[in-house]
């Protein structure tokens, strides 16, 4: 086995010399959720690695592939993590080769230091999610076909490595790199592809081959090109320069006159054409854009918000911020909250820049993912969109990187190893001194206090693109217009819905509430069906008919029977979903077409487009949604957009539900006329004295944030504080409380500038059979939490350690 090697707290090279008979050692990073900062292994003679290089190593009985790392010296003193003990040089087994590939870049691997060491997690999982995508060899596009005089014979092989870094170790190592991959087939030597059998050139057909005027032309042309350094020309080219039929061409060819041979690889992704549709922007846009592109032309790394109101236009203004860094040659990131957004984001890229950008999210084939990956290593993929995990992808120069709707919470990751996309991504740009746009109508304070302290730039468009204005909003009190028995809309959003569909124009009902009832009550003796997994409600659904639980995604049928006291269709669903609202929408407007967006139903970006544009064509007359309608649609007939339950996730103690409720309903709000025509929201609420119903109804969002910043304040709650949760999961209570208690001896107590809070039973108290405790710990924004929470760890069995999941600055309080 390698010499596990956390890191010595002192500066080294990926290469150090040992004293033990000058055997020369290199820290390797794996991708394996291994504890340590890498493992060192011997370098054989006169074999020559970088940091960054990609090599193969033994581990136990396999080979593995890693990456040649260096000491996280880079990170703050307090996130470094711990010193290794010393290794011994005699034990240590050699790298097998390094593979031809362009070193990973050393921007890209301080970020995942930076990630692993932010979020407490093994180095090695935040590696494996950088390299899952990469691919075993390179990707290669068709090489096009070309028309050649027959004498030609191409200058240099054809490699499709001929874009990436050049290896150092390409010709010197022995084994090389590519004598090496002879021996190992997912690792070909590249050469000049065969011509496929029908392209051969036919066999001179002898001294009786006629050149005519218009042959002679062709052979002129071909040769021209060769001359001004081309490989050859197509079909189409030649055809068009000479002014000749393509059968012309094919018949020379028969004749044995031309021939066909591989031309330069296609690029993997074409490079957007920066003048191919660029809008006029208003004077506000084109302010905010040369505010946005000053850092952009200078490198230098800065953040700035993007603040305006929903329909301002800030995807066009951040467009031409993309514009000015492709203009610099350097690659932009773009993240979105949701893949759901990313077909109507890439239509517009498209009808902008003339080509798609290249897409990251979880929905794409292996082989898509590679060709990302490898575009981004090479400079090809200009533009990438993506979810959070596009972060990890290594970009070679990366100049820009945008964070669209910058406040979502599902930038926020809770599984494997929790991040916030948009914390992490300022990270990212920071290593690559690129700027940041966060762009939003409604920012998270955690950005709002950022701009208070003078670390964000601020820019701000404040009115709607062209004629549109912003929408009218209409607080309805439930308790004087209640709705009818058994019904969910009053009767005065019922009304405005018939007065707005008579003018042909659409209506978007919003409840954040996937499925038909939240909950299902038997009348006969008040059971309540709960997941067999989960302290939670199964949720009835009945498009197609089945019980869900939200959490676990537990699945089973619709009872007709109380399965606690057996009475007979005496089950009653309690409280609206979405499908509960369409089936009242049905009774009410039985003509009207309907469509349901929610996550049930916008499976896949394809099914979303389709969606998408049958309500962008007039084809649907109301939309009911969850927070999947809230997030940057633009749908032109769209003008009323009804709130079914504003109060619905201000319950509950979490932190930021305030924050978090106006930003989504503001949001959907945000929908509603935005064009031509007027746009009205109605709010239904039984609380509309509550301050977010209150600052949603006044659109004054600064004035909420700024009264919300006062309360965190005086707590030392994020943003102006650190938090970081504990959360402990194991198959039995008993244990779950053992791990509890071992976690509150152990704490660090004695520190009075912290404050520890729990062990506590969450709400969530079982989860996947699994039985939940949490624990939180909070300080001043002075005090790095990591060592503090690491030293404390350590301090319990290991066996126990294994039990405990660490959510730093947590968003879910469950
Ligand atoms: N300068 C412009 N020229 C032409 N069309 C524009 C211009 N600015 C904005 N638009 C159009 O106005 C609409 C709203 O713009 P956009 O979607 O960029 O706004 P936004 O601020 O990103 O909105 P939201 O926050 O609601 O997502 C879009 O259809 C966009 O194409
Ligand atoms: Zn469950």
């Amino acid at each position: 086995m390698p010499t596990l090697a956390p890191p010595l707290a002192t500066s080294s090279p990926a290469v150090t010399d040992t004293n033990a008979r000058q055997k020369k050692t290199v820290l390797i990073a794996l991708p394996y959720p291994l504890p340590g900062w890498g493992f060192h292994y011997s370098l054989p003679q006169g074999m020559a690695l970088r940091p960054g290089d990609i090599v193969h190593v033994p581990l136990g009985k396999r080979v593995e592939t890693g990456i040649v790392w260096e000491e996280p010296t880079h990170l703050p003193a307090p996130l470094r993590p711990p010193a290794a003990p010393p290794l011994n040089p005699a034990r240590l087994r050699p790298v097998i080769a390094c593979l031809p590939l362009p070193p990973l870049p050393q921007t890209l691997r301080q970020f995942i230091d930076w990630v692993a060491a932010y979020t407490l997690s093994p180095l090695g999982l935040v590696l494996a999610t950088s390299l899952r995508a990469m691919p075993a060899k390179p990707v290669m596009e068709k090489a096009n076909w070309l028309w050649q005089p027959l004498s030609f014979t191409p200058p240099t092989p054809f490699s499709p490595l001929a874009n990436m870094d050049k290896h150092p170790l390409a010709k010197t190592d022995k084994p090389g790199p590519f004598e090496y991959s002879q021996h190992h087939s997912a690792y070909p030597s590249f050469t000049q592809p065969e011509p496929s059998p029908n392209l051969q050139p036919a066999k001179l057909s002898g001294p009786s081959v006629r050149i005519t005027p218009q042959r002679s032309k062709i052979l002129q042309c071909l040769t021209q090109a060769i001359e001004e350094g081309k490989t050859g020309l197509s079909t189409a080219e030649l055809a068009e320069q000479t002014q000749t039929n393509p059968t012309v061409i094919k018949a020379m060819s028969k004749a044995g006159l031309i021939k066909q041979g591989a031309g330069p690889a296609a690029p993997l992704f074409s490079p957007p054409d920066l003048t191919y549709n660029v809008p006029t922007l208003s004077e506000h846009q084109a302010k905010a854009a040369e505010a946005l592109s000053v850092p952009i032309r200078q490198n230098i790394f800065c953040v700035t918000l993007l603040e305006g109101v929903t329909g301002s236009g800030k995807t066009e203004v951040y467009f031409q911020a993309m514009a000015e860094a492709l203009a610099q040659n350097r690659q932009v990131l773009v993240l979105l909250p949701e893949i759901a957004l990313s077909a109507q984001w890439i239509s517009r890229f498209q009808h902008r820049f003339g080509v798609t950008p290249a897409v990251w999210h979880s929905d794409m084939t292996p082989k898509q993912r590679r060709k990302v990956w490898q575009g981004c290593i090479t400079h090809q993929a200009k533009v990438v969109v993506g979810a959070r995990s596009a972060l990890f992808l290594p970009f070679a120069t990366l100049g820009l990187v945008v964070v669209d709707e910058e406040h979502e919470t599902t930038f926020k990751q809770e599984e494997g190893f929790s991040y916030n996309a948009r914390d992490m991504a300022i990270i990212r740009a920071q290593l690559s001194q690129a700027p940041v746009i966060l762009a939003s109508a409604t920012p998270s304070l955690e950005t709002y206090a950022n701009i208070q302290a003078g670390k964000y730039r601020h820019v701000l468009l404040p009115n709607r693109h062209g004629h549109a204005t912003t929408p009218q909003i209409k607080l309805l009190d439930m308790r004087q217009h209640p709705p009818l028995r058994g019904m969910f809309l009053s009767p005065l959003l019922t009304e405005a819905m018939a007065e707005t569909m008579d003018k042909n124009q659409q209506v978007m009902l919003f409840l954040n509430r996937r499925g038909y009832a939240p909950l299902t009550l038997c009348r006969s003796c008040g059971h309540r069906l709960q997941c067999p997994h989960c302290t939670a409600w199964l949720v009835a659904h009945h498009n197609p008919p089945r019980l869900i639980c939200h959490q676990c995604d537990h699945q089973e049928p619709l009872p007709s029977v109380c399965p606690a006291c057996g009475a007979d269709h005496n089950l009653a669903p309690i409280g609206p979903g979405i499908e509960r609202i369409a089936e009242e929408v049905h009774t009410l407007f039985p003509q009207k077409r309907v469509t349901i967006m929610a996550s049930d139903t916008l499976t896949s970006p394809q099914k979303t487009s389709q969606i998408v544009e049958q309500i962008t064509a007039g084809q649907k007359d109301i939309i009911i949604g969850t927070q999947s309608v809230a997030k940057g649609w633009h749908f032109p007939h769209l003008t009323l957009v009804g709130i079914v339950d504003a109060d619905l996730s201000l319950a509950g103690g979490d932190l930021r539900a305030g924050e978090h409720t106006l930003q989504l309903l503001h949001q959907v709000a945000g929908r509603a006329g935005r064009e031509q025509v007027q746009g009205h929201v109605l709010i239904q609420s039984y609380m509309p004295e509550h301050p977010v119903i209150q600052a949603l109804a006044k659109g004054d969002f600064t004035a909420f944030l700024r009264q919300e910043s006062k309360i965190r304040q005086a707590g030392f709650w994020p943003p102006y504080g650190r938090m970081i949760a504990l959360i402990i999961t194991a198959e039995t209570e008993q244990k779950a409380e053992l791990i509890a208690l071992q976690l509150a001896k152990t704490a660090p107590h004695h520190r009075t500038d912290l404050q520890i809070l729990g062990p506590s039973t969450p709400v969530l108290a079982i989860l996947r059979d699994q039985h939940r405790r949490r624990m939180l710990i909070r300080a001043p924004k002075t005090i790095f939490l990591q060592p503090i929470i690491q030293h404390w760890l350590s301090l319990i069995p290991k066996e126990s350690q294994k039990h405990i999941d660490i959510d730093v600055d947590p968003y879910s309080f469950f």
